[in-house]
């Protein structure tokens, strides 16, 4: 019987090792074990070595030069001979057997980041079978190799960048004598062709056969060892029995318009209000509202570095602490979030129903940040600017809700609140009678939605050009010009930024960074003083810029008003999930008044640089996944790119996006909590 093999895969904190550790797993079949390059020391790594049948050193930012940046790298090239077995460099992993081996290592005059190149091969050893090869890279440094280096190393690829550029490139090379491979281009990129993926069957096949022929067997891991797979999967954890059946009435409302609805729900004079809404037809499809209950409706507000998670419920005055120190809630604020929310584990919604009830709210980037123990650079933002900062996380947990699909026209009231029948059925009847009184219809039939791929925009004739123009034709200002006060970030501090980017990229230190930068409008009394001034605003966004994904949040005295394309993220209950990343905004208006045409849009778009910024955010997502399933990829892999860089028309721009979608497989219960995990 074949042994199981199993493969190390020595990381050195990259973007993109988790696709690398699925092709791996997919190729070979064996296990893959993911360990830092900073896990174990020397002695430990060679202690354990011996479990392990080949390593494949993966790629990472940095440079081989720098021993923070490669760990323990070095000493695996480094192996007393009796110890040494297979193994395959990518990128990083790659330059640091060109450099151990004597090599050079300097940087590219041109960086090639999220940019495919032929790669020139002569069809043997790790290009044996091997057709034309046209494959990603990521990075701004190379390895060079004087005639010394080439009695030991073998160049088996290179690129040619053109003498305006790079040059000739080495893209690939092998030890003479001992078991090293590696390549300069990432075989795991979405983009790599099948012929630029296969180098690593043929290097399974060469690393096998020599294990085969040295008649090596990995001896069992040692004791104490986490398989990876056994690690505790975000999704698998188990959760309780269901113990609550949830309330609810659905029926067809196809002429019921959302303001509307938000004001029946009295949102003009509401201090509080929560909505996520799609107020386009296109890739988003319902609007979720939450009901807030008096002396049920918990807000918890957190900001990070704070031990206390504040607890607001609706229609109580005063705030309750939680305490999330590492003592009392060793998950922190996660954990908390999610033990609150498995308290309502509910059955008996109705399927199509993308949300029965539970957290709606933001979680800023901050707060994204702070859970991967990366230093935030404070004071941030607002405190620059000397005002109280807004929380970092702000999540309403409703227990009432109404949802509306905009295209069939379908709503739901529903509760997860034991014995709320009453307010369910009263609820019912005054939606059905506000619905009876509108008589424009506000839906879009199903078979006006054409395909995500030519996204139909909201029932109009109009040309693209006629409802910019209605959109941003003169309206009557929301508020007096002259109480507004725009700050901008300053033009030299962000080009100094900017600049500073570039270093970075230059130095091999990222493959991509998203430059953001803060503009503020302030507006005058008594303009700010509105309690209603946040929902004026939000109607006005939503009538000039129609959006698939938008939102209306006020609470704890902060209002967040969105108007978004992007899908971050939808998850439901069966375990299908969705992400829709945009790089790349053609802005339709121009300054002399004319629109830009789809035909312009997609020169601009179509072009190396905008096409390798959305590359590189779908190679970091289907990374991002690949590390949540943790090899539970079902029999397909789990991860699937079912759109690459389509071209999408929104009212006012051109996008370039993407959509990574899947299944998660492997132990995964279906959730029957309250609903999904829909983030706009
Ligand atoms: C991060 C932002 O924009 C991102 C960058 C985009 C682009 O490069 O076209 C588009 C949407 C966002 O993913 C932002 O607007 O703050
Ligand atoms: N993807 C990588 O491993 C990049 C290696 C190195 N940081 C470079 O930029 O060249």
């Amino acid at each position: 019987m074949t042994p199981v093999r199993r493969i190390l895969l020595v990381d050195a904190y990259d973007s993109f090792s988790n696709n690398l550790a699925a092709l791996i797993r997919l190729i070979t079949h064996a296990e893959v074990h993911t360990i830092k390059i900073d896990t174990y020391t020397n002695r430990e790594f060679r202690a354990f070595l011996k479990s392990f049948d080949a390593i494949v050193i993966g790629p990472g930012p940095g440079t081989p030069t720098n021993d923070e940046d490669v760990g323990i790298i070095p000493q695996i090239y480094a192996l007393p001979e009796e110890e040494i077995i297979p193994v395959f460099g990518v990128c990083l992993g790659f330059q640091s057997l060109c450099l151990g081996f004597g090599a050079t290592i300097s940087r590219l005059k041109v960086v090639k980041h999220g940019q495919s190149s032929i790669i020139r091969h002569q069809g043997n050893d790790l290009f044996q079978n091997c057709g034309e090869v046209d494959a990603i890279r990521y990075h701004s440094l190379r390895a060079e190799m004087n005639e010394e280096v080439l009695k030991e190393l073998e160049v088996l690829a290179v690129a040619d960048d053109g003498p305006e550029e790079n040059g000739e490139v080495i893209m690939a090379v092998k030890h003479k004598r001992l078991p090293f491979w590696g390549v300069q281009y990432h075989p795991e990129s979405c983009c790599t062709n099948l012929d630029g993926a296969k180098v690593v069957a043929n290097w399974w096949k060469l690393a096998t056969g020599w294990l085969n022929r040295k008649g090596r067997v990995s001896e069992p891991l040692p004791d104490g060892w986490v398989v990876p797979l056994e690690k505790q999967n975000l999704l698998g954890m188990p959760q309780p029995p269901a113990d609550r059946e949830l309330s609810y009435r659905s029926f067809h409302a196809p002429c019921l318009d959302i303001v509307e609805l938000c004001e029946l729900l009295e949102v003009q004079t509401q201090q509080q209000f929560v909505m996520l809404d799609s107020s386009a037809k296109h890739t988003g499809r319902y609007t979720i509202l939450g009901v807030f209950l008096p002396g049920r409706t918990d807000t918890f507000t957190w900001r990070v570095g704070d031990e206390n998670m504040l607890t607001e419920t609706f229609g109580r005055p005063g705030v309750a602490e939680e305490h999330v120190s590492p003592e009392t809630s060793p998950n922190g604020i996660w954990g908390d979030l999610s033990a609150h929310m498995s308290a309502f584990n509910t059955t008996g919604g109705d399927e199509e129903s993308p949300f029965w009830g539970g957290f709606i709210g933001y979680f800023n980037y901050e707060a994204g940040v702070s859970a991967l123990d990366v230093e935030l650079s404070s004071p941030r933002g607002d405190e620059k600017i000397g005002r109280a900062r807004v929380p970092d996380m702000n999540l309403t947990f409703f227990h009432r809700s109404i949802v509306v699909d905009n295209i069939s026209g379908k709503v739901w009231v529903q509760s997860l609140e034991i014995r709320d029948e009453d307010w369910v059925i009263e609820m019912t009847e005054k939606v059905k009678l506000l619905a009876a009184m509108s008589i424009t219809p506000t839906t879009t039939p199903p078979n006006e939605i054409v395909g995500n791929s030519a996204v139909t925009l909201p029932r109009s004739t109009a040309s693209s050009g006629e409802r910019i123009a209605t959109a941003t034709a003169i309206v009557e200002p929301l508020f007096p010009v002259s109480g507004v006060t725009i700050t901008q970030p300053g033009k030299e501090k962000y080009m100094d930024n900017v600049r500073a980017c570039q270093r970075e990229l230059a130095k091999g230190e990222s493959y991509e960074l998203c430059l953001t930068a803060q503009t503020t409008v302030d507006l005058e009394l008594p303009f700010t003083d509105d309690e209603d001034a946040g929902w004026k605003i939000y109607k006005h966004l939503r009538k000039r810029n129609p959006a698939p994904f938008a939102g209306f949040y006020r609470v704890a005295n902060t209002t967040l008003v969105s108007s978004s394309p992007e899908r971050f993220l939808s998850w439901d209950r069966h375990g299908h999930f969705q992400l829709r990343p945009i790089k790349g905004t053609v802005r339709k208006a121009k300054p002399d008044g004319t629109t830009v045409t789809r035909r312009e849009a997609e020169e601009i778009l179509n072009t190396p640089k905008e096409r390798a910024e959305n590359l590189m955010i779908v190679d970091l997502i289907r990374h991002d996944l690949h590390g949540v399933l943790d090899g539970q990829e079902d029999e397909d892999g789990g991860v699937k790119v079912s759109k690459l860089m389509g071209i999408e028309e929104y009212e006012t721009v051109f996008q370039l996006v993407s959509v990574i979608e899947g299944r998660m497989g492997g132990p995964y219960e279906r959730r029957r909590v309250y609903g999904d995990g829909c983030f706009a």
